[in-house]
């Protein structure tokens, strides 16, 4: 389905042919949606505050309910190729719910049974009818439907008609996301069809919605190329849909200074329009609305309350620092999270706040103040620096929100759209690079309670989040652990060409139209020795099956390190597999016993006697 709301103009020139109305304020709230994970939780879970305030419910729609009506075509679907193998929602099996008909006692009568069926049966083929008819509706459009040529795309340039561009985006959309059952002659094979069919292929259709998009939501084609690639064509839609929209205004009680009842009944005394933010977090407050600026309210000005995204809170939950740690904050101007960890941590022990810009130092020290945190220092180091002037393996944990494209926070950033390029993105990979060596390198493995690195960053991009994640993983001795966060879809482990270690499913991705919040990214990983490689020789992506020949003559062919891990014992070994599971051990023939000499000679012998004896009987029964 193409969103409605792609009736809205980009930058304010457009007509609006059909002005969305304002979303209801309540429904906002519920747009908070965890997507129920079923994963188990270990070490790192969050650690809040007391207070009991209860979330409300929420509903919504589920990430299945978004994609269902996405068609898969992996000949030749640009979209999918490579990449979101796993998001495919399982399908629940026709009739499964025919268990419970069966305990139903009043199916027990055959009457009813028989009655039952007919009418399924009859509901099943009007249902039949009912889509062949769409899709016959809908293959008479596409007969219809034209690219525009050369020419009519250099017009189109010089004077863009958007109320044009509109529309053809909805039909594209439409196209492609039945693009199969377009293609598909009623009783031939879809590759038959395929082979045979006219009209606009998918790869055209994709290199058209693609420029229609740039032209539509003023993205650049880097940019919009890049999201093509990630997202099913209707979920693209929707995600570039919220981007337009601004995300609701969240607020986080200081908890070293307020309680969220307390706070929310003073805001709504003054006018401040709110409510708990979501179940998942104790202190966050979402303001619809509110009569005074809420940046400037004498409770802001007193450090009850800090204005920050809802996304900005995951990462320091996901780090969920205790009380008395050394925590080291390597980019933290301005302070939002310095701040959250600082109350976590109920202002004890000590918390190193680092801001490599100086013109952003001051919010940061002036946040730090306005919320009464005394156990920070800021400091003023580009945070490669860090692991010299701190020390190596000295910290209880660290969170390093990286320096980022900013990929995920269009709706705060427009300018994003446009200006980002492969080049931008090359050197924030560098120096995100260089910025989580260094924050691996100054927490202490053998930390009590901690031990713990938090990598985040508000950017959708794959080479800046889970590529970062998995060259750590190589580089040095850590492992991926649960962020702690119940919500959050798990990160790629293959995008494009490119295989990740199995794990990065541990990491967590938001994203504005699922999550209602900016695009984000966080990881948490566990630091397993102190040690600045990784165990020798097997990559994370590497397993021992993998690295070790299977023929039976393999004893002679592991390599070194591998034989000796063997003779460890760690048969299982997925050696930095940044997985807290183990691998199913293989299993392992029995060794081959030989016979020894003697019973070799003796086994000699008694072949040759059994040969004689052959040998002096006549060769056939000549008596006979
Ligand atoms: C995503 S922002 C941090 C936001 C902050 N954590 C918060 O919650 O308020 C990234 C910060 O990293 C800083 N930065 C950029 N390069 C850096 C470097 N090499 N070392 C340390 N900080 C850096 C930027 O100036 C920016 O303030």
């Amino acid at each position: 389905m193409v969103p409605n709301s792609l009736t809205k103009k980009r930058g304010g020139k457009p007509p609006q042919t059909r002005p969305l109305p304002p979303p209801p304020k309540k429904k906002q709230k519920k747009e908070f949606i965890p997507e129920p994970q079923s994963e188990s939780e270990e070490e790192g879970n969050i650690t809040e505050e007391e207070e009991e305030v209860e979330g409300e419910e929420t509903d919504g729609e589920s990430f299945s309910d978004m994609s269902s009506d996405v068609e898969d075509d992996e000949d030749d679907d640009p979209f999918h190729k490579d990449i979101l193998g796993e998001e495919d929602e399982d399908h629940k099996e026709e009739g499964s719910d025919s268990d419970s008909e069966k305990d139903d006692p009043e199916t027990k009568s055959g009457k009813l049974e028989v009655k039952k069926e007919k009418t399924k049966v009859e509901g099943g083929l009007e249902t039949k009818t009912d889509i062949q008819k769409e899709v016959d509706e809908l293959k008479r459009e596409f007969a219809e439907f034209q690219l525009p040529t050369k020419d009519e795309l250099e017009e189109e340039k010089l004077k863009p008609d958007l109320t044009n561009l509109q529309k053809r985006i909805k039909e594209i959309v439409r196209f492609l996301s039945k693009f199969k059952d377009l293609r598909q002659e009623e009783g031939q094979s879809w590759k038959k069809s395929l082979s045979k069919a006219e009209g606009p292929s998918r790869k055209d259709l994709v290199a058209q919605l693609q420029l229609d998009l740039c032209a539509y939501y003023g993205y650049n084609e880097f940019l919009m190329g890049v999201l093509v690639e990630m997202f099913p064509v209707t979920e693209l839609l929707e995600l570039i849909e919220a981007y337009e929209k601004p995300r609701p205004i969240c607020i986080r009680t200081n908890t070293l200074k307020a309680r969220r009842r307390d706070l929310a009944d003073v805001l709504l005394n003054r006018g401040v329009n709110l409510d708990p933010l979501s179940k998942w977090s104790k202190v966050g407050l979402v303001v619809y609305d509110s009569q005074v600026p809420i940046g400037a309210t004498p409770e802001y000005m007193a450090g009850y309350y800090m204005l920050q995204s809802a996304s900005s809170f995951l990462p320091c939950m996901a780090l969920a620092p205790q009380e008395n740690e050394k925590v080291v904050d390597m980019a933290a101007a301005p302070g939002g999270k310095t701040t959250y960890l600082a109350a976590l941590m109920k202002n004890s022990g000590i918390v190193y706040a680092n801001e490599m810009k100086e013109s952003r130092l001051k919010s940061l020290t002036a946040n730090l103040q306005r919320m009464g945190v005394t156990n920070t220092v800021a400091s003023n180091y580009d945070g490669k620096e860090l692991p010299r002037v701190l020390g190596m393996n000295t910290v209880d944990r660290v969170l390093l929100d990286a320096p980022c494209s900013g990929t995920g926070v269009i709706s705060k950033d427009e300018s994003v759209k446009a200006s980002k390029s492969l080049e931008d993105i090359q050197n924030c990979v560098f120096l995100q690079k260089q910025l989580i060596l260094a924050a691996i390198d100054m927490v202490d493995a053998n930390s009590e309670t901690g031990g713990f690195i938090v990598y985040s960053t508000c950017s959708i991009m794959v080479p800046e989040n889970e590529a970062i994640i998995d060259y750590a993983l190589k580089k040095r001795d850590v492992q991926l652990v649960s962020c702690g966060l119940d919500f959050g879809r798990p990160g790629f482990t293959r995008f494009r060409e490119h295989r990740f270690h199995h794990s990065l499913d541990k990491t967590r991705r938001f994203y504005p139209h699922v999550h209602n919040m900016d695009g984000f990214f966080v990881a948490k990983l566990k630091k397993m020795s102190n040690m600045k490689q990784p165990p020798k020789s097997l990559k994370p992506s590497e397993t021992v099956e993998q690295a070790v020949p299977v023929d039976s003559s393999n004893d002679e062919k592991i390599q070194p390190e591998v034989k000796s891990q063997h003779k460890k014992g760690k048969d299982t070994i997925q050696v930095n597999s940044g997985s807290t599971k183990t691998s199913k051990p293989k299993e392992r023939r029995p060794k081959r016993k030989f016979p020894s000499r003697e019973e070799l000679s003796q086994a000699r012998e008694e072949k040759r006697k059994a040969l004689r004896k052959k040998n002096s009987k006549p060769i056939g029964n000549v008596d006979e």
